[in-house]
């Protein structure tokens, strides 16, 4: 497959703290459109491989391709510049109002595009503009995941990394943004999810699982619970 056909290409990515490896050689891709969710349990390495992509710590090792560009060297910024959003755990900045959030998630923006994107954001989700001048810390865990999805979106983005969006918050919140994600998702959006929820499946077109820093598994839904261990491993239901 070209790199035409392709948003995110990740391969042989390698990365870690000090001496510390916790990423080996692992690969992804992201399609235009395309919905990715990477699941893990706990310290299999999410928050290490978004983290890497973002250019957030450095790689040891490999590339990260995205659109015509090999990003694996740029800054953080200007991989936000050229089309990918990040959502990290704690989503939004809780010492900031709804409004200073969107607008940092759109500073890259012509000023009077972004007013005019920040009020479609708005119309879009009515609890954020009731609270626009709240801090983040007084929304609720769901809210402040809507926020940053909104921060997220308010830059254009045409992918969307998020870390682990379901950390925190109770069942009916993680329908709740599963529903906005979905949303966006529609509107031809693309999404990589890191998450160990497997509610999140309900969005994937394909799925790369991860297991102490090694990617395992890729491929799509039907395909994972048709594989006897990863049933077990993942959905706890199937004896072997
Ligand atoms: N700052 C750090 N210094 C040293 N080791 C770290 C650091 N952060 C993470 N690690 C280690 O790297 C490995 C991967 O951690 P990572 O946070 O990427 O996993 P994760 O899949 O995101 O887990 P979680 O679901 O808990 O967020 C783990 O073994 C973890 O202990």
């Amino acid at each position: 497959m070209s790199m035409a056909d392709e948003l995110l290409r990740v391969s042989g990515l390698d990365a870690g703290y000090g001496k510390v490896q916790a990423l080996w050689g692992a690969g992804l891709t992201v399609r235009p459109r395309e919905t990715v969710v990477l699941l893990g349990p706990n310290g299999a390495g999410k928050t290490t491989l978004i983290k890497t992509i973002m250019g957030l710590l450095p790689s040891w090792g490999g590339t990260i391709g995205f659109e015509d560009h090999d990003v694996s060297r740029e800054r953080t910024d200007k991989r936000v510049r050229r089309g990918i959003a990040y959502m990290s755990e704690t989503a939004c900045f809780p010492d900031l109002s709804v409004d200073d959030n969107l607008h940092i998630g759109g500073q890259f923006l012509p000023p009077a595009e972004l007013k005019q994107h920040i009020a479609g954001l708005y119309r879009r989700f009515p609890i954020l503009e009731e609270k626009r001048r709240a801090l983040g810390s007084s929304l609720s865990g769901g809210q402040r995941k809507i926020l940053g999805v909104a921060k997220a979106l308010a830059g254009q983005p045409k992918l969307l990394v998020m870390d682990e969006p379901s950390a925190g918050l109770s069942p009916v919140f993680v329908k709740e943004v599963i529903q906005v994600l979905r949303q966006f998702r529609d509107l031809g959006l693309a999404l990589l999810i890191a998450e160990q929820n497997v509610k999140f499946l309900d969005l994937a077109d394909r799925v790369y699982t991860l297991e102490g820093g090694r990617i395992g598994f890729e491929g799509t839904v039907e395909e994972m619970h048709a594989d006897a261990a990863l049933e077990r491993a993942y959905f706890g239901l199937k004896k072997a």
